[in-house]
């Protein structure tokens, strides 16, 4: 069993594995190959649902994944990401929200896109008992500010992005994805905190990875620059769909031993 605190001790050890899942086989694939971490990411926005960017994902559709992920899940840590407005907006809802990933979906922790605005919130969470990872560089959810282009460019950007994680860890915050920033910064970051880095985009210095499933086992229309694909899972669907297909119209799908007859029903009237 994977918790917040053995995470913090595998740290530095042996890299950190993390992967999403958005339902409950692929989370069933994903824990039994031993992956240390399953994120219900919101890019389910853009993997699962079909929109151009994870905007629109709501609070009732992250904990419906949640929970389908939790049931399937015995040994990684469950962590919920908290669509776009569901935090931040005021203290109470944004407690309720992430909340309900723990007592109604039984999730382990909550992932919130972090900023200046999120300090205060994430000491007031963890002192509740809601252990929160933190996500710094490129935060997708301000995507009509940002772009998805690479963060912590400059000078300072880069300090700002190791200030805004020093600030989450005093705060409580139990680990930091860093998403599309340079190598030499995250490992700078790593090497400030007593807390895990998980990187996305972000070199091979963090105590672990994060990469969306699509992406890894070849699902995804479009992939980004920092991802890999490690297998071709939509070649396999298409044969599989296309061999369906064929066999039913072939004639040759249902076969005998896919059907049964009941004796003296072969004339109803
Ligand atoms: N399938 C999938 N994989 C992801 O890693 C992912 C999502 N979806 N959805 C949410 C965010 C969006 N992410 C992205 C998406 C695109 C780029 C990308 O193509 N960046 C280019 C162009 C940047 C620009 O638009 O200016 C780059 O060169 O950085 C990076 C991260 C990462 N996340
Ligand atoms: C890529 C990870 C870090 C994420 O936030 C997501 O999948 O939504
Ligand atoms: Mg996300």
């Amino acid at each position: 069993m994977v918790t917040v605190r053995s995470l913090r001790s595998k740290a530095g050890d042996e890299p950190i594995t993390m992967l999403t899942a958005y339902d409950a086989s692929t989370a069933r694939i994903v824990d039994d190959a031993g992956i240390d971490v399953i994120l219900v990411g919101d890019s389910m926005g853009n993997t699962e649902l079909g929109y151009d960017s994870t905007l629109p994902v709501t609070v009732e559709e992250m904990q419906s994944r949640t929970a389908a992920v939790a049931r399937a899940t015995d040994d990684a840590l469950v962590v919920a990401d908290m669509p776009f407005l569901s935090f931040g907006v005021d203290e109470a809802s944004s407690i309720e929200h992430c909340g309900r990933m723990l007592k109604e979906a039984d999730a382990d922790a909550v992932k919130l896109e972090s900023g200046p605005h999120t300090v205060e919130l994430t000491e007031r969470l963890s002192q509740l008992g809601i252990p929160v990872m933190a996500h710094l560089g490129l935060t997708p959810q301000r995507v009509k500010q940002l772009g998805y282009s690479r963060q912590g460019t400059d000078r300072d950007a880069a300090r700002e992005i190791l200030d805004l994680a020093k600030a989450h860890v005093e705060a409580g915050a139990f680990s930091l994805v860093l998403e599309h920033v340079p190598a030499n910064v995250a490992k700078q970051v790593t090497e400030a905190l007593d807390i895990p880095t998980i990187g996305i985009g972000a070199g091979p210095d963090c105590d672990g990875q994060v990469l969306v499933i699509d992406d890894v086992v070849g699902m995804s229309d479009h992939v980004p620059p920092f991802a890999t694909t490690f297998g071709d899972v939509k070649s396999e669907m298409e044969n599989a769909v296309e061999g369906y297909k064929d066999a039913v119209e072939a004639g040759e799908f249902p076969a005998e031993e896919h059907s049964h007859v009941e004796d003296d029903l072969d004339e109803l009237y």
